[in-house]
């Protein structure tokens, strides 16, 4: 079979588990062959009772030494029994697996892999498989891949297909450069991909990694350098000047600019009037105030007659920013439009419609701006707010969509200079660095669960002061794999145990883009006091009278992750709380919780998160998201990162077509990276 066939030419995948591999967005071989392990599970040696620890999944053995136990629990059947070794004894516990009771013997020694759980204030194993000595001895030290799954599609299932891919795919010619391999000491993509899905070890599965991050880099690279030299200076149509940038336009704002914020606004005051097209990155911590100046400078161009657009990651966040345009910019006479993907095909025609009339002057919208079916009339700058979920193809569509247009991308990752340098190779940099002068610094906690019942008062007051509270669940319901809380269920609970004069709400992905419209709605009218809700919120939310931020399970986040969720709040002039609560109050939770509860500044926690991480623990939780790379960790992967862009500086435009002559794999990934036939 080739990459390009279709899942359904590997054996056992049929219609039914087609369609739950598209909701992973896999619908091919290839696709399937990059569809990495999100952790490995490994088999370590049997370790003393005495030593295992909550949340981890471990192997022990000893005998039993009380008769099994069945207990009905709701719907469960619970079997429960003790088990000793010479360190200590443990509780072991299955639901729904009656038969045991008759094959369990007491005296007997056994050996069981699970995972260590805390229930009512004990440590115990659940749901362990039995393994023989045989097994443990054969699977000691293997590492099997933990993939993402989707209902209904088991780990088991999808590491069969790969499997499976991996035996019958006919493996494209590396398309690697020789040179570049050797220099860089980089092994075979087939093998890397090879190993990825099943390293033998940490080490093999290191080397794995380092390629493909490289390869990941290399092509990012070089789209990079060569978008670089095509835009290099370029003179622009839309050169915007004079008396646009009166005082009018800073008037409308209700509080004057931070230094950082006049700075970035003078700098693109500047490349908009200078006759060339801007390309400029405005980097600034969560809150600092990017939104504003986007804001001003899509006025400065509507008041020069021409369009600007406004790409942001979701609908939630579109629709905030064009409520919030609205207020300000229509009193000046510039008329905003909105567009995005949930819209009824009516109201998405009538929208495209005025904006090739040129009867909207600011169109914000998600995706939906870059579709084949808008056509602008006089598409003079292009914002993204990148949040690490645009990659440079969609830059680069977008900026088709007008006769290049100026460029402004937002971004709040903190990414050293060094690194900003490279990521953002085509792009000058502005770096808002302070945050309004009326904000009091957030007051953060990293506690234990026991410190729930005080957090639940705390909010109570807020409410009753006129605040509002969001509450961050990792899961969206119930799941048997993790006991990690879930959005439904919480509200439920914090439903029963709060005041009813408390209007509690949930949102998370999976509701319709409409409904999670209207619950953001409801709770920036204050409609709603507590927000409980998965990660959705993270991205840019500004809902400045929301003072307390708590996350559960604070230990399942990347720090990045954690800060981003912060700075929802802290947003207005009243004092906010971010509350961090530990699931699991390890050590080493506590410890990596300490750096975001230590510093609001989004730059240290990176930082600090990295030492702690230390270069070489690939096996620590991902940075989530970051930029738009698939495996690469640009923290991590720093020196891939450097490397890749060296190899491929070394190559100029014209070199790049000769190398994809000669090597044809690189002239396909490259097209299917930047989606376009240039070479
Ligand atoms: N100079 C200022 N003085 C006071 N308030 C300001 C100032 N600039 C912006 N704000 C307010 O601060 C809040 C956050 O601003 P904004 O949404 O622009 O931040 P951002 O940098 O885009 O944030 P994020 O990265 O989280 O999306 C908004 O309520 C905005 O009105």
């Amino acid at each position: 079979m080739k990459p390009t066939d279709s899942i359904r030419t590997i054996k056992g995948i049929g219609e039914k588990s087609e369609k739950l591999f598209y909701k992973l967005g896999i619908s091919t071989v290839g696709e399937l062959l990059n569809f990495f392990p999100r952790e490995y599970d490994i088999f370590t040696p049997i370790q003393p009772i005495q030593s295992v620890k909550e949340g981890e999944v471990v192997i022990i053995e000893g005998s039993f030494v009380t008769k099994p136990h069945m207990a009905n629990v709701r719907n469960l059947k619970i079997l429960s029994c003790q088990i000793k070794d010479t360190t200590a004894q443990i509780r072991v516990s299955w639901f729904n697996m009656p038969f045991l009771m008759r094959s369990l013997k007491m005296g007997m020694h056994y050996i069981l892999r699970g995972r260590i759980v805390l229930k009512n204030g004990m440590l115990q194993m659940t749901q362990p498989k039995i393994l023989t000595r045989e097994e443990y001895s054969r699977q000691l030290g293997k590492m099997m891949p933990v993939y993402p799954l989707t209902a209904g599609l088991t780990n088991h299932a999808v590491t069969k297909a790969v499997t499976a891919a991996l035996k019958g795919v006919e493996w494209e010619s590396e398309f690697l450069p020789a040179e570049i391999r050797k220099k860089y000491e980089l092994i075979l993509h087939k093998k890397a991909i090879q190993t990825i899905h099943f390293p033998d070890s940490k080490k093999e599965y290191i080397i794995a990694r380092k390629r493909l991050v490289f390869e990941e880099f290399f092509l990012f690279s070089l789209a990079l350098h060569r978008m670089k030299e095509l835009k290099h200076s370029k003179p622009s149509s839309y050169p915007v000047d004079g008396d646009v940038y009166d005082n009018a336009l800073l008037e409308i704002l209700p509080y004057e600019l931070t230094s950082g914020q006049k700075k970035a606004w003078e700098e693109i005051k500047k490349d908009m009037q200078s006759g060339k097209v801007m390309n400029r990155l405005i980097q600034g911590d969560v809150g600092s105030g990017k939104t504003v100046i986007a804001m001003l400078a899509l006025a400065a161009i509507a008041k020069s007659g021409h369009q600007g657009a406004i790409m942001v990651p979701t609908e939630v966040l579109a629709k905030q920013h064009y409520e919030e345009f609205c207020a300000y910019l229509e009193p000046l006479g510039i008329r905003i439009g909105l567009l995005t993907g949930s819209m009824t095909a009516v109201q998405k025609r009538k929208m495209y419609q005025k904006t090739a009339d040129q009867e909207v002057d600011i169109l914000v919208g998600t995706h939906a701006l870059i579709q084949e079916k808008v056509e602008y009339a006089n598409l003079a700058l292009i914002v993204t707010d990148e949040q690490h979920r645009f990659g440079v193809r969609q830059r680069e569509l977008f900026s088709e969509k007008g006769k290049d247009p100026h460029m402004l991308v937002m971004s709040a990752t903190p990414i050293p200079r060094t690194l900003a340098i490279i990521l953002y190779g085509d792009l000058d940099v502005s770096v808002i660095d302070v945050l309004p002068a009326n904000r009091l610094p957030i007051k953060n906690c990293a506690v234990g669960t026991n410190y729930r019942p005080q957090a639940y008062r705390f909010m109570e007051k807020e409410v009753r002061e006129g605040h509002q509270v969001y509450i961050i669940c990792p899961m969206v319901e119930e799941s048997e794999n993790t006991e990690a809380e879930n959005v439904l269920d919480y509200t439920n609970s914090l439903k029963d145990m709060m005041p009813p004069s408390i209007r509690i709400e949930y949102l998370h992905g999976k509701l319709k883009p409409a409904q999670k419209n209207e619950i953001m709605a409801s709770f920036a009218a204050h409609q709603i006091d507590i927000l409980v809700s998965t990660t959705v919120i993270e991205v840019g939310i500004n809902v400045p009278n929301a003072t307390v931020m708590m996350i559960e399970n604070a230990e399942r986040f990347g720090l990045a992750q954690l800060h981003q969720l912060r700075g929802r709040v802290g947003r207005g002039s009243a004092q906010s709380y971010c509350i961090f609560m530990a699931g699991n109050a390890s050590k080493e939770t506590m410890e990596r919780l300490r750096i975001i509860e230590g510093s609001n500044d989004g730059f240290y926690v990176a930082r600090e998160d990295l030492k702690l991480r230390g270069p070489g623990d690939l096996f620590g939780i991902r940075q989530s998201g970051e930029l738009f790379f698939k495996l690469a960790d640009i923290y991590q992967d720093a020196n891939e990162l450097r490397q890749a862009n060296e190899a491929a500086a070394s190559y100029t435009q014209q070199d790049v077509s000769l190398l994809c002559k000669k090597y044809d794999g690189l002239r396909q990934k490259l097209q299917e990276y930047t989606g376009e036939v240039y070479l």
